[in-house]
């Protein structure tokens, strides 16, 4: 069953908009808990344009279903902070400094020993890892290497695509898909995941244990309501044929 875990980054970018301190982050996490949420995603960057790294001590208090910090482990005081919160998973992102968002998985090739120390440090620590790759084979079986717990495919090419062909927008992800679910790879998945193509993604895709959801989410929630929409995005996670 595929588990709908609420990125909540924008809520943060609205409490940071006027320098106070509303919305408050952890009433919203524990809201989205109370609405239905299976659990809370956070990106704290570098220059903590939304989430900052002291929202993450604050919600790892109080968060009670899992808590997922995404995050670039380039960056020393990123794994100082997953360290000191141990959270349910850390899912590592090769994010630019000056990314506007993540827009690339990890090249888990050239990057193998790297995320061989990462994901054992993590691990060592009771820390399930999962790595951003883009839905290719290579970079799957690349991650496999790493000694992961779990991959998470960046679905923004999907949902660019979708729209336009969604068999063929859904392609590369299935056989991506497989090969990890051959290989014993946990499978998570996320970027631009909306109403609009969530369901037909995870009708799709073999054993999707997570999507994390944050943009789509939250921009439906100013019209839809915030426990209105947690639990539309829950039930498109949840549907049958
Ligand atoms: C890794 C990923 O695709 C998203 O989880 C990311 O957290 C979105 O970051 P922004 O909310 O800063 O766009
Ligand atoms: N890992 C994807 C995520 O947490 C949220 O991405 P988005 O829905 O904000 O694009």
């Amino acid at each position: 069953m595929t588990k709908l875990s609420v990125n909540i980054n924008k809520i943060a970018t609205l409490r940071n908009s006027r320098g106070g301190d509303n919305p408050n982050v952890v009433k919203v996490a524990l809201d989205c808990e109370r609405f239905g949420a299976e659990g809370i995603t956070v990106h704290p960057r570098p220059d903590e344009r939304h989430i900052r790294y002291c929202d993450v001590f604050d919600l790892k208090e109080v968060v009670t279903t899992e808590f997922n910090i995404e995050g670039n482990p380039s960056e020393k005081k990123f794994v100082e902070l997953v360290l000191a919160n141990k959270p349910t998973q850390v899912t590592l992102v090769p994010d630019a400094l000056g990314a506007v968002t993540s827009n690339a998985g990890w090249d888990t090739i050239k990057h193998k020993s790297l995320l061989i120390d990462l994901v054992a440090q993590f691990k060592e620590a009771g820390i399930r890892t999962s790595i951003f790759v883009d839905a290719d084979v290579r970079m799957v079986e690349g991650a496999k290497e790493t000694g992961t717990d779990r991959i998470e495919l960046y679905t923004e090419p999907y949902a660019e695509n979708y729209f336009k062909n969604k068999e063929l927008a859904i392609r590369d992800f299935v056989t991506a898909a497989t090969r990890a679910n051959e290989l014993g790879l946990g499978l998570n998945a996320g970027h631009d995941l909306s109403l609009d193509n969530l369901r037909y993604f995870q009708q799709k895709i073999p054993n999707l244990l997570e999507v994390s959801i944050g943009h789509a989410l939250i921009c439906d929630a100013l019209y839809l309501g915030l426990e209105n929409t947690v639990q539309l995005y829950l039930r498109e996670t949840k549907a049958e044929d």
